[in-house]
């Protein structure tokens, strides 16, 4: 596997992977590296022939009161997990270099991006649209892979690529899960034994939800039911805890189609993201 550190190494190192029937594969990261990431790798090795994995912490997508200076950082490891995988470039860029001085310009997807963590974060979707676009633009790959964990970033990427037109397959990936159901992530490492058990209680609401609305609960009733169930475990401030359509995003209050069940929800000082999908019996058939 290539270390690239140099924004200016970059096209040298794939000119020779970008000759006729050659598939380029571009994995976004922000590293400490997990099994999801992994099955992002794993997706992208499967449908092309050559896989770039970057790994930077974005300034860009932290609020002023975030963790951007306490995000893990573990070069050497993660390193260690992509080349195990079968990685072929790591591509590490400086903040210095994808922002220049007097950088100026922001990639800013509107609609999509609005609600949920849109509105939780303020400025959030903004910066990845910004980062994932210049990394599109240096990287030019035929696919790019995301995990569905981070869904309304997934859908935020898809519209700004269709908008500008990238011709690049964007691909989404299932959440890799622990055998407990906790959605790896790789701010679950700031939890506390104590909070790690109490965060179970972030998916089994969703899954309790689901089966309830299925059930023909009102969902209005069954998404009050969740976010009761998180503060009774020790869920803090709750971000949002919704029923989605799936393709747009935009809250339902009833079942209709395509859905996804979303919410967000800070179990001591960490936040913690999560969905599922929500298919009703008539869509299924
Ligand atoms: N459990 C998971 N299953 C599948 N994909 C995942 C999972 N966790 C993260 N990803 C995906 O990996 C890519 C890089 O995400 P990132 O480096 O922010 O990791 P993360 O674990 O989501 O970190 P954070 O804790 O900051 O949200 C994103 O496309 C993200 O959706
Ligand atoms: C897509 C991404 C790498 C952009 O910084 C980040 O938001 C992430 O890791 O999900
Ligand atoms: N995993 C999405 C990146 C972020 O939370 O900033």
């Amino acid at each position: 596997m290539q270390i690239i550190r140099r924004l200016s190494d970059l096209p040298a190192a794939l000119v020779p992977w970008r000759g006729a029937g050659q598939r380029i594969a571009l994995v976004p990261t922000m590293g400490a590296l997990h099994a999801g990431h992994l099955a992002l790798i794993d997706a992208a090795k499967a449908e092309a022939d050559w896989v770039v994995a970057s790994i930077f912490v974005n300034p860009l997508q932290f609020g002023p009161t975030e963790d951007l200076d306490r995000y893990p950082r573990q070069e050497a490891e993660d390193a260690e997990l992509l080349q195990g995988r079968g990685c072929d470039l790591l591509w590490l860029p400086t903040a210095d270099q994808l922002y220049p001085p007097g950088f100026a310009t922001t990639v800013s997807v509107s609609g999509v991006s609005e609600r949920w963590d849109g509105a939780a974060r303020p400025g959030h979707f903004a910066g990845v649209a910004t980062v994932v676009a210049k990394l599109f633009t240096a990287v030019r790959p035929d696919l790019a892979f995301f995990g569905e964990k981070d869904f309304q970033q997934l859908a935020v990427i898809r519209r700004m690529e269709a908008d500008l037109g990238l011709g690049i397959n964007v691909r989404g990936v299932a959440t890799v899960r622990d055998a407990d159901g906790l959605a790896l992530s790789s701010r679950n490492a700031y939890l506390t034994p104590d909070e790690r058990s109490r965060a179970l209680a972030l998916p089994q609401s969703l899954e309790h939800a689901r089966e309830a609305i299925l059930g023909g609960e009102p969902v209005e009733a069954a998404l009050d039911d969740a976010k009761r169930n998180l503060t009774e475990a020790g869920f803090g401030r709750i971000d949002y805890f919704a029923l989605v359509d799936a393709a747009t995003l935009e809250p339902l209050d009833s079942p209709a189609g395509e859905m996804r069940l979303i919410a967000a929800a800070f179990m001591g000082a960490t936040r913690l993201i999560d969905n599922i999908r929500v298919i009703s019996a008539t869509a299924e058939n």
